[in-house]
């Protein structure tokens, strides 16, 4: 379990003070996949950085599983952060490394033997199915694989939760499919509970359990993804919904005094909202 009780991170930027986060509450349990959405500048980097404390909060709790992060020595924090596994939108692979020694990196100082390294290693290869990368160099490698390596080097110390920073920003829309399915499968085989910090509706649809909408620093709603998308109280949250069909574009034409898009006079368009993802009969009919 994770608990975030009103915790705030300011920044100096020049004479300005800005207000990342403010005053955020938020629990995750343990096993579920939380996201955090919001739009550039929201504050969703710091908050995550936050759970790690990489980013130290200037007031505020942060505790996993019963620990107080905040009242810790840095060696004691060193040790829970191994726990804590994180994988970023850049990868941050080392580039003269191969694939096995980015993966065998964090095992370095665990007192494992050279052959357990190489088993471990070798299974977290299998388990994001590029074992025959091991001897490839980042360079070689395409971004999903780059992210499948960054996933595998994430687990190998068998952390209870993985947070991901905008882990599918830098990816086109296939490679993100199958990289929220690798992550979904992770969380499912190794139970781990996974934080995604991400600015796509899409990313919160395919995995999310429960999700947190980001504004300014504040979380503005928060709930189970069904509740918040399919009543929306917020209208940053109903921005992100809008991002997701194409209604807006149509809105966007229809202003523009389209001719494709020209409605009669007395026409109406109407949106119809489903609660389950497929419908077999028609609801409405036309005559
Ligand atoms: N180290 C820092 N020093 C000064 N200001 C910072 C620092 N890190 C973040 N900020 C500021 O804090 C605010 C929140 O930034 P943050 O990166 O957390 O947002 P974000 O939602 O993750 O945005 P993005 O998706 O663009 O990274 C922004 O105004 C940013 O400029």
């Amino acid at each position: 379990m994770i608990e975030l009780k009103n915790v705030s991170k300011t920044f100096a930027k020049g004479k300005e003070h800005v207000k990342a986060v403010d005053n955020v509450s938020l629990s995750i349990k343990d096993g579920e996949i939380y996201g955090i959405i919001g739009f550039s500048g929201a504050g969703k980097s710091t908050l995550v950085r936050c759970i790690n404390l990489l980013e130290k909060p200037d007031c505020g709790e942060v505790i996993v599983d019963n620990i107080d992060l905040m009242k810790l020595k840095e060696k004691e924090l060193r040790k829970v952060r191994q726990h804590i596994g994180m994988i970023f939108q850049h990868f941050n692979l080392m580039k003269s490394r191969t694939v096995f020694d980015n993966v065998a990196y964090p095992l370095r100082h665990t007192g494992l033997s050279k052959e357990d390294i190489k088993e471990k290693v070798s299974s977290l290869l299998n388990l994001v199915e590029l074992e025959d990368k091991a001897a490839s160099y980042p360079s070689q490698l395409s971004g999903g694989q780059k992210q499948r390596v960054a996933i595998a080097r994430s687990l190998a110390n068998n952390p209870d939760i993985l947070l991901c920073d905008e882990a599918t920003s830098a990816l086109d829309p296939q490679t993100t499919l199958s990289i929220l399915k690798l992550l979904k499968s992770v969380n499912k085989k190794l139970n781990i509970t996974i934080v995604v910090i991400t600015h796509e509706m899409e990313v919160i649809k395919e995995i999310c359990d429960t999700v947190a909408v980001v504004e300014d620093g504040h979380v503005v709603e928060q709930g189970s993804v069904f509740e918040v998308f399919s009543d929306p109280k917020q209208q940053i949250t109903k921005k992100f919904i809008s991002t997701t069909s194409n209604i807006q574009n149509i809105y966007e034409l229809i202003n523009q005094n389209e001719s494709i898009v020209q409605l009669k006079e007395n026409s109406k368009i109407l949106k119809l909202k489903y609660l389950k993802d497929s419908t077999s009969e028609a609801i409405i009919q036309t005559s």
